[in-house]
Order: structure tokens, then sequence, then C-alpha cells
């Protein structure tokens, strides 16, 4: 029906060339008349838009195209009975998209709208051209009922743009950057390098307690649909997280598994390169949305503790106005210092006013000893949440055991339990000891493992505990003896 009406309209236009001829030879009133009746008669026979979206736009990829192609490619399996599949470079899956020619109706509020996919070749003629290969030239056609046209420009081209860029995100492959040195395998122009980030870590797979797990996945999610939320408080959208904990107690796996839950890309900074505050602000810029930048191991990266400026000032200045000074007051002598990397810098990176170009980023901390670090940096607002990563318990165990040994009870994990409310030991020597050490690796042998090492480990807890408890009671005895020598 659409195309029959498209060729009566094609011969309307023939007429519309005769109109323009009666333009020049009757009055203008009469004219005018002429052409609005035209127009009736025009809308009477073909009430619809069409709008074009070409492949490429001022000479450079039309962007709104490559999105109707994300868009249609998920619309098209019911309609086109010819699609495109492709491995784009970008994406993580195939995308599949119409195949020229083809059609597809989408339905917008029970509007329906018609989407066609055209390609024109034509021979390459000009002077420097490649005369053997001729120009493609492809694009989508929107076509709809004239009524609809403020509902589809405005609302329906929205929906579409977003559906799309949220398909391109979900598609895409994530990637880990880093600021060091870049070397030959990895890509990108500016301060940071990068290579695809594959690592296989889910929430699934992290071992932890599970309430804790669960406040720490419902915060993300929240976090992630927060952009109303932050803006109607006034706040940068953007979240901070401070995993500490022993070695091996999974913060580097936590960072993967929120990588992965989020699909966001990695900024793993390395602040001992950083030159200066001017270049860490330079990195920030260089950061996009959606992405977590990690400082690990903060407290061994650069001197960023009060510690050290209270150290110089003891020099100067008497105890009592030491005891006084206070992280603001390390935040305005760190100002001063020009030409290097300071703990105002690093705050000023967290949440000044530059930390707010570019949205929905998270920051995480890593540190084995959250004692050392200066308060400013970790208050609540910068590091908005606090995560302890501890020692291995019975469910952060079942979770290992599942996913090492593929079991979810064993009589042995009773004895286990036991042990391992007696000892400390990280989630990562559990894990080393569950792994099968051959290929006919029986879960027994593992677990018998395990109880063995903990056995191990708490016999040498209780030697070291004896010890301790003989040169106190030592030290306790030599300060008697002194005692009495001055009474
Ligand atoms: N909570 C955990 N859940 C699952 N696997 C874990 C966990 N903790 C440690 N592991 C395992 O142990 C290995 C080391 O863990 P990870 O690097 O995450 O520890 P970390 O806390 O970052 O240690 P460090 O403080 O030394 O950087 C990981 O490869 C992982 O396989
Ligand atoms: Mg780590």
């Amino acid at each position: 029906m659409v195309d029959t009406l498209t060729e009566l309209c094609s011969k309307l236009a023939g007429l519309m060339f005769i109109l323009g001829t009666i333009q020049q030879l009757v009055p203008r009133s009469f004219y005018k008349r002429i052409k609005a009746l035209w127009h009736r008669i025009e809308n009477y026979f073909y009430p619809y838009v069409q709008i074009t979206i070409d492949e490429y736009s001022n000479n450079k990829r039309n962007e709104v195209y490559s999105l109707i192609k994300v868009y249609l490619g998920t619309k098209s399996t019911n309609d086109a009975k010819y699609l495109k599949a492709e491995m784009f470079k970008k994406s993580k899956s195939l995308a599949v998209s119409l195949d020229e020619g083809e059609e597809v109706i989408d339905e917008f509020h029970g509007v329906k709208l018609k989407w066609n996919s055209y390609k024109e070749t034509f021979p390459d003629n000009s002077p420097g051209g490649r005369s053997q290969l001729p120009i493609e030239k492809k694009c989508y056609t929107l076509t709809f009922d004239k009524k609809n046209q403020d509902m589809v420009t405005g609302q329906y081209l929205r929906h579409v743009m977003e559906e799309g860029k949220a398909i391109e995100f979900k598609n895409k492959k994530q990637k880990i950057y880093s600021n060091e040195e870049g070397e030959w395998h990895w890509y990108g122009k500016g301060m940071w390098r990068h290579i695809n980030f594959e690592h296989p870590a889910t929430f699934d797979t992290l071992a932890m307690d599970p309430t804790k797990k669960e406040e720490i996945i419902n915060d993300l999610v929240a976090f992630s649909k927060g952009k109303d939320y932050y803006s109607k408080v006034g706040k940068a959208w953007k979240r901070g997280y401070l995993l500490y904990g022993p070695p091996g107690t999974g913060k580097s796996t936590m960072i993967a598994a929120i990588a992965n839950f989020l699909n966001y890309d990695i900024y793993d900074l390395e602040l001992t390169t950083v030159k200066d505050n001017l270049e860490l602000k330079k990195l920030l810029m260089e950061t996009t949305s959606k992405s977590i930048i990690v400082i690990e191991d903060v407290d061994c990266s650069i001197d960023l503790t009060g510690k050290r400026k209270k150290k110089k000032k003891k020099e100067t200045t008497n105890e009592e106005e030491e005891e006084d000074s206070d992280s603001t007051t390390e935040k305005k002598s760190d100002k001063n210092e020009s030409g290097k990397l300071t703990l105002s810098g690093l705050l000023n990176f967290i949440d000044g006013i530059w930390s707010a170009c570019g949205q929905e980023r998270i920051i995480i901390f890593t540190t084995n000893h959250v004692d050392k670090l200066d308060p400013a940096l970790i208050r609540r607002g910068r590091m908005d949440m606090h995560i302890e990563m501890s020692y291995c318990k019975y469910e952060a165990f079942k979770v290992l055991a599942k996913n090492y040994l593929g079991i979810e009870t064993h009589p042995l994990f009773q004895e286990i339990q036991r042990l391992l409310q007696e000892v400390d030991v990280s989630p990562c020597d559990v894990a080393e000891n569950l792994m099968p050490k051959n290929a006919s690796g029986k879960p027994e042998i593992c677990l018998e493992n395990l109880i063995k090492v903990l056995k191990k480990a708490k016999r040498k807890a209780s030697l070291n505990s004896q010890k301790n408890k003989k040169s106190s009671t030592k030290l306790v005895k030599t300060y008697g003896r002194f005692k009495k020598l001055f009474e």
C-alpha cells in the first residue's frame, strides 16, 4: 500500500513542476490558493513523512546511523528475512543488523513506524579516486504518518538513540588502562595505555560474607541507576570504595568483579609514576565515564600520609601545635609544594571540581594497612563505603569449594568449619589448597589437604602465642627486678 502511494506521489511530484510553471503565469494570491489546495490533496493521498539517515555526514561516520543500526539489529529478527552478522572490533559478540533492501516495522506508543535499509553504488569518477572500486552510499529511511511527526522526531528518535547506546554499552569489550610506560602490545595514544579486560571474576565466584556481598551489590546497583538522584541532590555522579584487609583476601578480585558486574572499564592508576599534581589532573581528564579508577596499595604508592608533614613540622614547632594540626593544614601546606604530587593533589583528584568532568565513575583504593592512611583521604564522602576483606570464614569457604571442587556439601565441611573459626587463613591460601593438584583430583583429597594446612596453621599460631606469653612474663620479671633495685 505504502509503495503504491509512493509511486503515486512521485507522479504528483511531476505535477509540482507544473505548479512551479503556473507560479510564473498566474497572480500571486491565486497561486497561494492553488498551493494550499495542492497540499491538502497531497496529504490525503500520501500522509507520510520520510526521514533519511545517511551512513556518512560531512565526510564523517554518522553516529546516529551507527546507533540506529544497533537498535534495528534487535528489532529485525521478527520481520526481516535477510540479516547481516558482523564481528565488530569493540564488541564482545556478533552484531546482527538489517541487510540492504530489508524492512522492519517498529511500534512505539501504539504508533507504527517503518524502517528501510538502502545501499546505492556509484562509479568513483573523482580525479584521485580508486576507479575500479565503486562508491557505496548506505542509509536508513524512517517512514511514518505525518500526524505523529512531533512524537517521532522528539520521543521516538531519542528512544532509539538511548536504546542503541545501551545495547552498544552492553556489548562493548571492557578495557583496562594503565598510566605506566606503554609496551608494544598495548594500545592508545594519550596518557593511558590499554588492553582488553578479560578477568573472569564475578560476585558469584567472590568468597566473602553473603550479607556484605549483597550490601555491596545493592550499593552498586543504586549508584549505576542514580543519575537523577545525584543531579537532584547536586552531587557529582561518582562513588568511592575503600577495600582494606590482609594480603590475599580478594581486594583485587573484588575490583574485577565490580568491573564485570557494571561492565565498566578500569583505569589502574600507578601513583609512583605520576610526576606532579598537574599530571594527575591531566590523567583524570583523560578518563571516560562508566569507569573505575583504581589506586592499589595506596599506602605504599607514595608518602601521602599526614605523618611525613608532621615530622617536618616537629622540627620547627612545638609538640602541642603539632597535635592540633589536622588534615586541613596538611592540605594547605601541600598546596605550596608545586611540582610535586601531594596529598592535596590527590584529594582534589578524588572530589575537587575537576573530578566532576565525566560522569558515573567509581574510585577504589586498596590497602593492607588502613591505619596508615590519612583520615582526610578516606573520610566518608571521599571513600563512601569502607569494605573490609577479611580472612576466610566458613561462608566464604563454601563459595570457594563450589568454585574449585563443584561441591556444596561434604562430611569434611564440619571439621573445616571448626578449624576456620580458630585460625586466620586468607581465601587465597584456601583456594590454593582446594585446587586439584592432578587431573583425577578428588574433592576428599583436596579437603584433607586443606585440613592438614589449617591444623598446621593452628599449631603455629598456638606456638607463637606461647612464645609471646613467655616473653611478656620475662619482661614483667625483669621489670620487677629493676624495681626492687631502685627501691
Ligand atoms: N575473596 C576471594 N574470593 C575468591 N577468590 C579469592 C578471594 N581472595 C583471594 N582469592 C584468590 O586469591 C588470589 C589473590 O587474591 P587477590 O589478588 O584478590 O588478593 P588481594 O587482597 O588483592 O591481595 P593483596 O593485598 O596482596 O593485593 C586471587 O587470584 C583469587 O583467586
Ligand atoms: Mg591486590
